[in-house]
């Protein structure tokens, strides 16, 4: 089967500019990428005309919650993947606090195959550290490998024991396997739904200290240090995290990191009530934090951009702030919020931003993905550059519309999404 993308613009990391390019699929593979001014014979092959449009390696998101099994009311693999794919994401990886929790080898079977028969992106599911999550009992990393788990994480809940962490980290390394940490110090939370900071001032709350995470990160790097395994840093909120992570970089220490999209647009000063769209995991920390991730993903210290798309019912979010649960949907405005608030503004590069969605995720967890170049894996990416549209969640492709973006008005929307060489998704 022959593809071919004619027309698009296509960045070019050495010049820094986009160039006009037709790129040739051959199955699931991009074959061949020409100059845009050559006119190849395309002879019965499918065609997609992307003049004008942006042509990009499909992106990459390593932290994301499809919630099947056991939790399909919210979301599952078919309608996760769609939303993905929506969105302009190929590969996601899927965190294991399913229900049963994906701590077995069985767990991680079952997510592979209902990926292989109902997704439409593909699926990299990871598994959790401890049995259950509960943080007691360590599961069967050997195991988990061999059904194809591609690392270890109890992400919903912060690793309260050293000792655990330690051994689980020692593990990860005898098996070449990295561990990926939610960080959060459960006695200095309790029961806390938003950040130390302004709105939780205005509002008579008790806020979630930012030590919180930052302990945990702290304590991990030198556990890390002292293991030498892979060890990554989950939805870094904090200005202490950031400071933590570069100064590990700084000393060799085997550690990388990913932040979310919300918690580099919005600060805790943005919340405009008491609405559990805005109640997240970790929460909206102050500007101040904000600043401090966004120069961490500058400076390399922060190595990529994930959603962690948390989607919930409404039902669940209608119960408010305290009650609700802690999550946002993340695939399906990611690209567009991004590319609005840092490149249109001048801010960063395209070219950055597509790198920290794409070849940088893949070098991190050494995945063949995430390359616009011959030979790569033909998972593409098309966008509409110019188009301003409204965010309407009642449109997501996913279950659940639990996003606080609603009617912010965004530019560069995805228009197709390919996979292995095939048209998954388009409008
Ligand atoms: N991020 C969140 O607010 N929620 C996540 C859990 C998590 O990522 O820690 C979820 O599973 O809903
Ligand atoms: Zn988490
Ligand atoms: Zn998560």
């Amino acid at each position: 089967m022959t593809l071919w993308i004619m027309g698009g613009s296509v960045w070019n990391e050495a010049s820094g500019r986009l160039e006009n390019k037709h790129i040739r699929v051959e199955g699931a593979t991009i074959a061949e990428i020409v100059d845009g001014s050559a006119a190849p014979d395309t002879g019965s092959a499918e065609v997609i005309d992307a003049t004008g449009k942006l042509v990009s390696a499909g992106f990459i998101d390593m932290h994301v919650h499809l919630r099947d099994p056991g939790f399909e009311y919210k979301e599952d693999i078919e309608t996760g993947t769609k939303s993905a794919a929506k969105g302009g994401f190929t590969t996601i990886a899927c965190m294991p606090n399913t229900r049963p929790v994906t701590d077995t080898p069985e767990t991680v079977q079952y997510v592979l195959n209902k990926a292989k028969e109902a997704g439409v992106v593909k699926v990299l599911p990871y598994a959790a550290i401890t049995k259950n999550e509960l943080g007691r009992e360590l599961t069967d990393f050997a195991a988990l490998k061999a059904a194809g788990a591609i690392g270890f994480t109890d992400d919903g809940v912060g690793v309260q024991n050293a000792q655990m962490m330690k051994d689980a980290m020692a593990l990860a390394k005898s098996l070449d396997m990295p561990v990926i940490a939610h960080c959060e110090d459960d006695s200095l939370v309790k029961g806390l739904f938003v950040s130390e900071g302004e709105f939780a001032r205005k509002n008579g709350l008790k806020g979630i200290p930012n030590e919180s995470e930052a302990i945990h990160v702290g304590r991990d790097v030198l556990l890390a240090e002292a293991t030498g395994v892979h060890y990554h840093v989950c939805h870094v909120s904090t200005e202490q995290s950031v400071r933590l992570i570069r100064l590990a970089k700084s000393i060799g220490v085997n550690v990388t990191a990913e932040v979310c999209p919300h918690h580099l647009v919005l600060s805790d000063e943005d919340i405009p009530g008491m609405d559990a769209n805005w109640k997240m995991n970790p929460p909206l920390r102050t500007p101040r934090d904000v600043q401090a991730v966004i120069e961490g993903l500058e400076d390399g210290t922060i190595d990529m951009i994930v959603t962690d798309h948390a989607p919930h019912s409404a039902e669940e979010k209608a119960k408010g702030m305290q009650l609700a649960p802690f999550g946002i949907v993340g695939f399906e405005t990611a690209f567009p919020l991004l590319y609005t608030k840092f490149v249109l503004t001048g801010k960063w590069t395209l070219g950055f931003l597509l790198r920290r969605m794409t070849a940088d995720p893949a070098k991190v967890f050494r995945l063949a993905e995430g390359r616009l170049e011959e030979g790569a894996p033909a998972d593409i990416t098309i966008i509409d550059l110019d188009s301003e549209r409204t965010v309407v969640p009642e449109t997501f492709a996913s279950k659940s519309k639990n996003t606080p973006f609603g009617g912010w008005k965004l530019q560069g929307w995805p228009v197709a999404t390919v996979v292995n060489g095939k048209v998954v998704w388009s409008e």
